[in-house]
């Protein structure tokens, strides 16, 4: 079940946000979005959750067009975790979390919400309001309420962002479970030594276009990724990417 983005295009206003990207991605892989502020990643990423219709160009999973599928189909089959997810409602953790059963008839089984909250240390804060949660102790809340519709595509925006270095590798822990069990997972990323540690494939993009893409292992390199942000990676013994330590 690969999904494929074939020359998509997106405006917005007058700004082209996406240029003619083609990509295809596989389902039991974690594959990595990689590029500098502006580059498109959260543009590609709602266009494949289907939150945004391409302005040309179109997406398919399995050679379906997205757009032609049913909605409650769609939700059953991708699961969307935002950037720095705010919740408007300020419910309990529990009933966010429950709210990720939606789409199925069988909306309160009980199994998958369970999963969900010990995939994600969240069970001690299921009666806790979101809003009273800390930035992190929220964005574990909204990974539980994705994971809990069990999607067959996980697409996550930068979702280590607020969470602290035990909570990343849980996370990324789990992104990797999730395709080892054969979950297509796409996921934007900031963090470069996590983003090499954690993918199976990549795609580098800059400007609204795809510079690189395929096995992280030919894509993601110092130099790669050097000459992508305009910086100098230092690389310490037994790391395959470094920290950004000076700009080009
Ligand atoms: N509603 C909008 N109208 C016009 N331009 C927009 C709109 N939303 C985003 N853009 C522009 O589209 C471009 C791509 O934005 P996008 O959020 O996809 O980038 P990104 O790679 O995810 O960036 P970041 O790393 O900063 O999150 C940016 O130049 C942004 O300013």
């Amino acid at each position: 079940m690969a999904l494929s983005l074939d020359t998509v295009t997106l405006d917005l206003g007058r700004r082209r946000v996406l240029d003619a990207v083609s990509v295809g991605l596989q389902p039991g892989r974690v594959t990595v979005i990689l590029g500098p502020n502006g580059a498109g990643k959260t543009s590609l990423l709602r266009i494949a959750a289907a939150l945004v219709p391409p302005s040309a160009g179109s997406v398919a999973i399995d050679g379906s067009d997205l757009s032609a599928m049913p909605r409650d189909v769609r939700a059953r089959t991708i699961g969307y975790l935002p950037q720095a997810g705010d919740v408007a409602w300020n419910m309990v953790a529990r009933d966010v979390i429950a709210l990720g059963r939606l789409p199925y008839r069988d909306a309160r089984d009980d199994s998958a919400i369970a999963a969900a909250f010990a995939a994600t240390d969240t069970e001690p804060l299921a009666h806790r309001r979101i809003g009273e949660l800390s930035g992190g102790e929220r964005a574990r809340v909204l990974l539980a309420r994705v994971l809990a519709g069990k999607p067959r595509w996980l697409l996550a925006d930068e979702p280590l962002a607020s969470l602290d270095p035990a909570h990343q590798l849980d996370l990324l822990d789990r992104l990797r479970e999730q395709a080892a069990a054969g979950t297509g997972v796409i996921v934007v990323l900031h963090d470069l030594a996590q983003a090499a540690r954690v993918a199976d494939d990549a795609i580098l993009m800059a400007e609204g276009r795809v510079v690189a893409a395929g096995a992280a292992a030919d894509v993601v390199t110092p130099d790669s990724l050097g000459a992508l942000f305009g910086v100098r990676l230092a690389t310490l013994p037994g790391q395959a990417i470094g920290i950004p330590v000076e700009r080009l």
